[in-house]
């Protein structure tokens, strides 16, 4: 794939800085968006460059997905030295010691009140089905054929959703998520940011949610949008797939780099 001619140029001056933190949304960028949550998995054009580009020095790969921790571990197979935040921030993988998530006593209310409330949502709804996680919960309507009916069961559960003391809202595609922890994938990248102190960021996603990432970049730095939609990222392309060519493109312009230094 021929890149943009602004993004290859963005490329060009990226990566070529001496540390370089590359961050990644898990669903509807590395891997395709599909009807059973538990079957995505990295296309496998992008995931030969994540391990590829893993192996560049002075490279550090990160995930920062609304998925669970575990699960994240579990579908994408990160690279072995990849830093994760899952739960959209709200849970974090930086080496071994990091401490798992704790609610404490009232967030544990509320989480189980998050998950009662999308649960009786969704037993009113053929199709519609709720994602337990440790952080809250989503309800999913991509199993329903009918798309408008599917977006009215999420407005359901948008306004059953209010009445929940803690839930924050979250919205994706074709899901509604509620997190009883207050975070964002801005914040996970800018605790990335601080924790790598790298010379620039690229940050690739294709959600709602991505947009308090694309948010924090700043000069230098390269956020690639996937897909339609109004973003603040400064570029895109248009399909999951695409992003194999994107990092293809950083391994080798640092190799060129590299070799006429
Ligand atoms: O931040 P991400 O890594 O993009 O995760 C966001 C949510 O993704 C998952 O749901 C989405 O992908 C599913 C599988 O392709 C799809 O069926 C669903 O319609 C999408 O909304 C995941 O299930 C959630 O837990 C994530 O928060």
């Amino acid at each position: 794939m021929a890149l943009p001619p602004d993004l290859e140029a963005a490329l060009k001056d990226f990566a070529v800085r001496e540390s370089l933190l590359v961050c990644l949304d898990f669903d509807g960028c590395v891997a395709e968006l599909v009807a059973d949550a538990a079957s995505a998995r990295p296309i496998p054009g992008n995931a030969e460059a994540i391990e590829r580009l893993a192996q560049v020095d002075g490279v550090t790969i990160a995930y920062v997905s609304g998925r669970p921790l575990q699960t994240l571990h579990e579908l994408a197979s990160p690279p072995a030295d990849a830093l994760l935040f899952g739960s959209h921030g709200a849970e974090r993988w930086m080496g071994p010691d990091s401490p798992g998530l704790e609610l404490d006593t009232a967030q544990t209310a509320e989480r189980r009140e998050v998950l009662s409330t999308l649960e009786s949502v969704a037993a009113e709804h053929e199709g519609a089905w709720v994602e337990h996680k440790p952080a809250g919960g989503a309800i999913h309507v991509r199993p329903i054929e009918d798309e408008v009916y599917g977006e009215a069961v999420l407005d359901e559960a948008r306004s059953a959703l209010a009445m929940v003391d803690g839930a924050h809202i979250k919205e994706g595609k074709q899901i509604l998520e509620a997190v009883v922890v207050k975070s964002t994938k801005g914040e996970a990248i800018e605790e990335l940011r601080d924790w790598t102190s790298p010379d620039a960021v690229f940050f690739a996603g294709d959600d709602v949610t991505d947009e308090q990432g694309f948010a924090v970049l700043r000069a230098g730095d390269v956020g690639l949008k996937i897909g339609q939609g109004e973003t603040k990222a400064g570029f895109r392309v248009p399909e999951p797939s695409d992003l194999a060519a994107v990092l293809h493109r950083i391994i080798e312009l640092r190799a060129q780099a590299d070799s006429s230094a």
